[in-house]
């Protein structure tokens, strides 16, 4: 017999753990179910362990810089410490009892299992039947999204998950996409001995940010040893005792001991019963509104509604979405300013509207960049100092609707650019204002000077 609660939360990644948390310690009657670890992809596959990797990698580049600025070093990288770290520190050995003891002590009941929605407000989960009376949450997440290319579901390729689990360099690696996950784990990677390929099928790195972004990203991971291949498809995978070989539209063929998958996610939808509350089950995202309904008494949080899939996305929404089930008043969703950081060595940071997404919605505009080493900052910082601050202006309203800022401390800066945006500060108001010197958010000055048409 099914047992009445008040919500049921399924997936508790941080979007599903954050709103189950806020409902169990407001009172209600909160069942979560989770099919594998509570934290979902986050601490254990992506953010934490993927910033671990990078800050080893960082501190070898740094200390690789050293000859000519400050004397001399010898650096022979060992991914031990690394791995140990993520397997201690990060993931407790992919353990998640401090995670559901976290939960359960906010007063929350955990059900561990994959769930299904059996009708409206219904929840299944291996067997146990629950109907909530004020709404379900999917929070159900992503998970990679394979390209389609021939072969490719015949070979043990990396996804995340056994790139953040490795427990060594390999010798030699195959990047499918050149994207955030590609481009991060590509340069750990390099850094730590792998001779490594990027194959990305758009035109350029990072397609989903400014064009001189990908661009300044490809000539550093060039420099550094980095293959890129831009503008390439993959026509057929295969794997032997040799390794992956990996073919090109041109003829060539691509070997690596590894092949890691990085060409984006797949919302988390299929088999979840939405036929039986009225939703699409082949829809590729849960559509919601600004409050993060799905429907009646339905709501959706994080990677699942494909907004922007970012941790900090996540828990936005599932703040939202849990203020809707209390009934608190509060804003919808604003997805104006979403921020994204790309944190390779430049970090890429990105607010708004790239130039050609603002033109391509019909917006009249200028753009505005400064490049970080002619900055006094990064002339002082020198080796590493790559990077530029690029920002695009509504004519008509004067204010900013996105900015890139890309540089050794680019996520940071972008917190400023972020609020000129969401907070639709005057472009001239942004003009006189003092910039601290010489820190490396003062190229925002220069930026902002050169705004043109
Ligand atoms: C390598 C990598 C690095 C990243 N780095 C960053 C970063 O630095 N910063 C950032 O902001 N974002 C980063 N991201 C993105 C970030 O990890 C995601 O946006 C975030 O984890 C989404 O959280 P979520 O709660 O929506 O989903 P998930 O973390 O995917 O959690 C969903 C959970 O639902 C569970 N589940 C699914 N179906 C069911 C079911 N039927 N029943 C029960 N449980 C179910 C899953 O097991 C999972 O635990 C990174 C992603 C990757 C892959
Ligand atoms: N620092 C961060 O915040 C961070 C880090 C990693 C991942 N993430 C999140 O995870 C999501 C997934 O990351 P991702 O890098 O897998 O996806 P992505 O969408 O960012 O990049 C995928 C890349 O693969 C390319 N691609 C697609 N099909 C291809 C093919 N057949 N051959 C070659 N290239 C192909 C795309 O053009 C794109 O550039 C991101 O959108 C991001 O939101 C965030």
């Amino acid at each position: 017999m099914a047992q009445d609660v008040d919500v049921v939360v399924i997936g508790m990644g941080v979007g599903g753990e954050h709103v189950a948390g806020r409902l169990a310690e407001a009172g209600l009657e909160v069942v979560a179910a989770e099919a594998e670890l509570v934290g979902g992809e986050c601490p254990y596959w992506a953010c934490i362990p993927s910033k671990m990797m990078i800050r080893a990698g960082d501190l070898l580049a740094e200390a690789r810089r050293v000859p000519g600025m400050a004397g001399d070093t010898q650096v022979a990288p060992d991914f031990a410490p690394v791995a140990d770290r993520i397997r201690d520190e990060a993931t407790s050995d992919w353990d998640d009892k401090i995670a559901v003891d976290r939960y359960t002590g906010k007063g929350g009941r955990f059900v561990r299992g994959r769930a299904r929605l059996a009708g409206p407000g219904k929840v299944e989960v291996d067997g146990q039947g629950f109907t909530a009376r004020r709404g379900v949450v999917l929070a159900t997440g992503s998970r990679p999204q394979a390209a389609p290319v021939p072969g490719l579901d015949q070979v043990p390729y990396w996804t995340n998950r056994d790139a953040i689990s490795a427990t060594r360099p390999p010798a030699s690696l195959l990047v499918l996409g050149g994207g955030a996950v590609g481009l991060e784990l590509a340069q750990v990677f390099t850094r730590f001995g792998s001779r490594v390929t990027v194959v990305e099928a758009s035109d350029r790195l990072l397609s989903k940010e400014e064009p001189e972004a990908g661009a300044l990203l490809a000539d550093v991971l060039g420099r550094a040893g980095v293959t890129v291949r831009t503008g390439a498809r993959a026509t057929e995978a295969r794997h032997g005792p040799d390794g992956f070989a990996l073919t090109l539209d041109g003829g060539e063929t691509l070997h690596a001991e590894q092949l890691l998958m990085a060409t984006g996610r797949r919302a988390n939808l299929s088999g979840l019963g939405l036929e039986t509350v009225g939703v699409d089950p082949e829809a590729r995202t849960l559509e919601v509104d600004e409050q993060l309904r799905a429907g009646p008494g339905l709501w959706g949080v994080g990677d699942v509604t494909g907004r922007a899939l970012f941790t900090h996305v996540a828990m936005y929404q599932a703040e939202i979405a849990a203020r809707a089930i209390l009934g608190e008043p509060g804003p919808g969703a604003d997805y104006r300013a979403v921020p994204r950081v790309t944190f390779t060595d430049p970090e890429v940071g990105g607010v708004g509207m790239t130039e050609a997404q603002a033109r391509e919605s019909g917006l009249r505009v200028r753009t505005g960049t400064a490049q970080v080493p002619s900055s006094s900052r990064g002339w002082i910082h020198k080796t590493g100092n790559e990077g530029l601050i690029k920002l695009v202006e509504d004519v008509d309203r004067g204010v900013l609707v996105g900015a890139t800022s890309v540089g050794p401390a680019g996520g940071e800066v972008l917190y400023g650019l972020q609020v000129a945006v969401q907070a639709e500060v005057p472009v001239d108001r942004l003009r006189h204002m003092m910039y601290a010197y010489p820190t490396f958010h003062r190229a925002v000055e220069s930026a902002l000077a050169d705004i043109r048409e």
